[in-house]
């Protein structure tokens, strides 16, 4: 792999010493990473591949995992790189808070928010690109998340929608990219010397907008993949400088990880609060973190909460389906019909007429004629949901991401019926018999084998 000449001019000057050390492990191998979901069951598998934990998080290990593979389908794992799982841990949400993920596709950091929310709270998780929001989605319906929302938008819209509302906003900025040149080296084709100064523009626009939703004493985190100081340390410089309502605070550095630099932007020994990641003293990609409280003192008037939309006769369907699978746990949520689609909405969610939603909620399932159909969202969120339930094994499973109607060896109850494979909830199918008719999204589905489905 060949550095960009500018990139490594710059380094050589910034890093001193251990500048050959730095460009040596840019070129080595990508460390892999995965946490596990604390909301799921694991698996035997996933105890097998638990064997290097990373020492800065309890639910991340060293490790590479399968897309295929059932624990990853089910959203009981999700693949990261190391240093990527830092900022959900600096980030660390407490319960019930309201929580922003700003910039958050394909969705790393806001599953690991979600895993430490564990469906309290309210998880307004936002991406700009309407293409990559689809991959967030995605990830969030696996996760199993009942707490969040999907917007689609651009930070000006959101600060407008709900200015000082939330208790925790984590910003993981557009960056110039140079902790990925290891694990993405295309990334190495959009850089130039000019590229971490236009991107700092941008995320000065994006802290803009950024402040003006925090509630007095909420936490700002902000990160980069980058190595750059105009998007790291001088970001952070600018913002205090900026606004002197905030403050840093430390984060605590283990396993390699180092101050960052004050040297690099306008001297402020604050900044050695933040955190620098680099390739050559951790096994990561690299990463820059930093943790800001907000002392303002304005407390914003809360805007109204999201209410109950549903038709006399939807809510009788809904109430049907509650009463014969004999549901519970979902009573916490708003419920709302979007055309024939039931969401339940996180009780905590505002009002907020202006925004793109790409998801309102969880999709609970569809009204049909005269009937529910329960949804693939409220099966990979039902893991601690009273519904029907049967275990099937690896086999039939493999039948059933392949869109299969399979038999089973004893009659069971008939109707909509959640299936679990190794004790993780997979998906819907309907029992007649001894017959499970097909619910697995028809987008989803694959030739699965035992050799293409190894964790
Ligand atoms: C570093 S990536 C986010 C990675 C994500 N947090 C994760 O852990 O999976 C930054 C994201 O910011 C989005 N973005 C780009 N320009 C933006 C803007 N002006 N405002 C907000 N987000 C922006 C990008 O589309 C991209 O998805």
């Amino acid at each position: 792999m060949n550095l960009p000449a500018g990139f490594v001019t710059k380094y050589q000057k910034l890093m001193g010493a251990a500048a050959p050390d730095f460009f040596a492990a840019l070129t080595g191998s990508v460390e892999k990473g995965f946490r596990i979901n604390p909301m799921k069951p694991t698996t035997p598998a996933m105890q097998a591949k638990m064997t290097a934990p990373i020492p800065y998080s309890p639910i991340g290990y060293y490790g590479k995992v399968n897309g295929n593979a059932l624990e990853h389908l089910a959203g009981a794992v999700y693949s990261q790189e190391p240093s990527a799982m830092t900022v959900g841990e600096v980030a660390k949400p407490q319960l019930n808070e309201r929580v922003l993920d700003l910039c958050a596709a394909p969705g790393g950091k806001t599953t690991h928010l979600l895993s430490y929310l564990n469906q309290t709270g309210l998880l307004v998780t936002n991406e700009i690109n309407p293409k990559r929001v689809t991959a967030l989605g995605d990830n969030v319906e696996r996760y199993g998340a009942r707490n969040t929302v999907i917007t689609n938008e651009t930070p000006v819209h959101l600060a407008k929608a709900l200015p000082g509302f939330f208790d925790r906003i984590l910003v993981d900025a557009p960056c110039s990219g140079e902790g990925m040149f290891r694990k993405d080296p295309a990334a190495m084709q959009y850089w130039t010397p000019d590229y971490p100064a236009e991107c700092a523009i941008r995320q000065r626009e994006i802290l803009t907008e950024t402040v003006k939703m925090l509630r007095p004493g909420g936490h700002l985190i902000y990160s980069t993949c980058t190595f750059a100081p105009e998007e790291d340390e001088q970001m952070m410089a600018w913002l205090l400088q900026t606004y002197p309502e905030f403050e840093l605070e430390p984060i605590e550095k283990t396993a390699g990880m180092v101050d960052a630099k004050p040297e690099w932007a306008d001297g402020n020994p604050e900044l050695t609060k933040a955190v620098r990641l680099f390739p050559h003293l951790m096994r990561g990609e690299g990463h820059f973190i930093a943790k800001l409280v907000y002392r303002g003192a304005e407390e914003v008037k809360m805007p109204k909460l999201v209410r109950n939309n549903l038709k006399p006769e939807q809510r009788q369907l809904w109430e049907k389906y509650v009463a014969q699978s004999q549901l519970s746990g979902l009573e916490a949520l708003v419920l709302q019909a979007h055309g024939d689609q039931l969401y339940g909405i996180p009780a905590m969610m505002p009002v907020t007429r202006r925004l793109k939603i790409f998801r309102p909620g969880i999709q609970l399932g569809v009204f049909k004629k005269n009937r529910f159909e329960p949804s693939y969202a409220l099966a990979l969120a039902s893991a601690d949901l009273a519904l029907p339930k049967l275990a099937i094994n690896h086999d039939q499973w493999e039948q059933y991401v392949h869109g299969e109607t399979f038999s089973l060896a004893t009659t069971e109850p008939t109707g909509f019926t959640v299936l679990t494979c190794a004790g993780l909830p997979v998906g819907f199918g309907k029992v007649v018999g001894r017959t499970v008719k097909n619910f697995f999204p028809k987008g989803l589905r694959f030739l699965a084998t035992d050799e293409n489905t190894v964790l």
